[in-house]
């Protein structure tokens, strides 16, 4: 796997998905997994777009609960062939969802795989259906809890406040008490 930043790289053809995954939990893994399997079924490499800070991050100040290095080698873990980690800031932020779009394109991206709460683009103003006009858009539907609560980072955070490790473990799908007790 690569890592590499926006529009650095460019592909003929590709299965990609984007998004924060901070954490990397159960429903970002199912996600990716499900990308993957697409790409190599179309004999194409499997991109994950991701952003460093995460978007929240850098607007509302939350936690980091994934450094962009331990996100690399979770991702090369689900055999993933390239992860562009875009550098998020105030220029970047401001980027026109058709200008989001149109780098999309360099990467030869074939289908999107999201959630079907997925946004972009500048004010959040590019939808599922903007992205649609020009790929194969497939929504993966959420992966839940037990309690049929949707995994989420902002409950991984929650939970990391209470401290609550089985919990935390349970919705990352791996153990996560070293990562952050150094935090
Ligand atoms: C080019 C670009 C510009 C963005 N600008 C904003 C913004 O102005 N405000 C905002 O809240 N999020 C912005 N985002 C972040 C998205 O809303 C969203 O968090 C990101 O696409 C990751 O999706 P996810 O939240 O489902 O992980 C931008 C994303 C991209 C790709
Ligand atoms: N539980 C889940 N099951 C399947 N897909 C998910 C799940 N959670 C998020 N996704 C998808 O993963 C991509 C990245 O999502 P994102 O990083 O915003 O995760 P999140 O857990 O919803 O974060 P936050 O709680 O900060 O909003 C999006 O396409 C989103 O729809």
């Amino acid at each position: 796997m690569r890592a590499a930043s926006e529009n650095e790289l460019k592909l003929k053809s590709s299965v990609v998905s984007i998004g924060a995954f901070d954490g990397v939990h159960r429903g970002h893994q199912a996600l990716i997994r499900q990308m993957v399997n697409r790409a190599r079924e179309l004999g194409v490499p499997s991109v994950v777009y991701t952003f460093d800070p995460p978007p929240r991050a850098y607007f509302q100040g939350h936690r980091v609960l994934t450094s962009v290095e331990e996100k690399l080698e979770l991702m090369k873990k689900l055999n993933v062939d390239y992860t562009i980690a875009a550098r998020f800031n105030k220029h970047y932020a401001l980027r026109p969802p058709e200008e989001f779009i149109k780098e999309l394109r360099s990467l030869g991206t074939k289908e999107v795989w999201a959630g079907r709460d997925f946004r972009f683009g500048k004010g959040q103003e590019g939808t599922i259906e903007m992205l649609s006009g020009y790929f194969t858009v497939n929504i993966f539907p959420f992966v839940t809890c037990e309690q049929g609560e949707k995994i989420s980072s902002t409950r991984v955070r929650e939970l990391l406040k209470q401290k609550d490790w089985i919990k935390i473990n349970h919705l990352l799908g791996r153990t996560s008490v070293d990562t952050f007790m150094s935090k």
